[in-house]
């Protein structure tokens, strides 16, 4: 196996609030090889977000990387130690907020995030804001930079882009300012974008258009990226392999195939159940049941298990984290007990109904053994 472009493990990202600590994310790891598109999926809360800014280091006070290590071509960017006291600090390797913004965010790793307006200044013109990105980031002259400046909207299909350089962001619809942060994006040559849900604020037809564009401009530099995404019918379309997070933690990660046919998680089951497929009539899906908790306060043991329904006694006492329980040579991992590859007794524990079933709360406790 070769060494991943992007290698995330036991990430812990928190924030302290008046409320007490939201642990947003909590142990996650994950891998992206060179070329691949890996999707990031799950509910709103997820923790998705809180992921991405983490490996671009924009969490902002008063959240805080607490742990965890992130390796970019085999180069550790982050990782942690024990100090003299005992405590949890970044560990020497670790680059420097400023090492890394000059050298890794915007040319290695760039990112495009989902609302423009937000990523994109009112004051100055798209052409402007585009040419000084990559005057910075390229160290080029003006004139030069406004030349690639010009070509890269090209790139993202702006129509005349010469003429459009000096237009300002509201000139723009939502695609085309969308297709701005992309060129953004790929104004360096990023080896891996970053995307947290840049498509959900566009009509469908536009957002066709723009993962297409992304394909192309896939194929045509070997771009890898992370797509954070709640739409499991994008995932479908553009994914290669697939992290599914709930409540801070990976539930299941899976070759995009394997995790539509060969579901190893009963939340990512009920993910796709909750969502329409060409294979199923709208009156036949059925949405999740339950609302998720608040991660300020996650259920004892699994996180899902008060909305599984496969839930069982020893599920409230096991926090699993992801194993492989694939049944073929590639990888599939899940965090659920009720596969073999945990030893926990699921077999003769005793079933608990999930705030799902029909009696609701009155008859959540149904442990046998009392
Ligand atoms: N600045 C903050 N202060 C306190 N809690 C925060 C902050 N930012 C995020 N969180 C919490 O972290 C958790 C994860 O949030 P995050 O935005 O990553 O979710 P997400 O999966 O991206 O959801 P969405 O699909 O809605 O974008 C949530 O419980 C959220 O309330
Ligand atoms: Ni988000």
């Amino acid at each position: 196996m070769t060494t991943p472009l992007l290698s995330v493990e036991n990430l812990q990202t928190q924030f302290e609030t008046a409320e007490g600590t939201v642990r947003a994310v909590d142990g996650i790891s994950f891998d992206v090889h060179e070329g691949e598109t890996v999707g990031l999926v799950g509910e709103s809360g997820a923790g998705k977000s809180v992921a991405i800014s983490s490996v671009l280091r924009l969490v902002e006070s008063p959240g805080e990387i607490v742990g965890g290590e992130i390796r970019f071509r085999g180069e550790t960017l982050l990782s942690f130690e024990e100090g003299p006291n005992g405590e949890r600090r970044q560990s020497p390797e670790s680059l420097s907020n400023k090492e890394f913004r000059q050298r890794i965010r915007g040319r290695e790793i760039a990112t495009i995030f989902q609302d423009p307006m937000e990523s994109l200044n009112p004051v100055f013109t798209i052409g402007s804001q585009l040419q000084e990105f990559i005057e910075i980031n390229r160290e080029l002259p003006p004139k030069d930079a406004r030349d690639v400046a010009i070509e890269t909207l090209r790139e993202v299909d702006i129509p005349k882009p010469e003429d459009r350089f000096d237009d300002y962001p509201h000139e723009f619809s939502g695609g085309m300012r969308q297709r701005v942060l992309i060129a953004m994006a790929i104004a360096c040559q990023p080896s891996l974008i970053l995307a947290d849900e840049p498509t959900t604020a566009l009509d469908v037809t536009v957002e066709g258009q723009i993962l297409n564009l992304v394909s192309d401009l896939q194929e045509e530099y070997g771009t890898s990226f992370v797509w954070v995404t709640h739409d499991l019918a994008v995932v479908a379309d553009i994914c290669d392999r697939v992290n599914v997070m709930y409540l801070g933690q990976m539930a299941e990660q899976a070759d995009v195939h394997d995790l539509f046919d060969n579901t190893k998680h009963p939340y990512t089951e009920a993910l796709l159940q909750s969502v329409p497929r060409p294979d199923k009539t709208v009156e036949s899906l059925t949405p999740i049941e339950g609302v998720m908790p608040e991660a300020i306060n996650p259920p004892s043991g699994c996180r899902f298990h008060p909305r599984c329904p496969d839930a069982r006694a020893v599920c409230r006492e096991v926090n699993p984290e992801p194993r492989n329980v694939s049944d073929t040579d590639t990888r599939h991992n899940a965090a659920c007990v009720k596969h073999d590859a945990f030893d926990v007794d699921y077999e003769h524990s005793t079933p608990i109904q999930s705030e799902g079933d029909e009696f609701g709360e009155d008859l959540q406790v149904t442990e046998g053994s009392r």
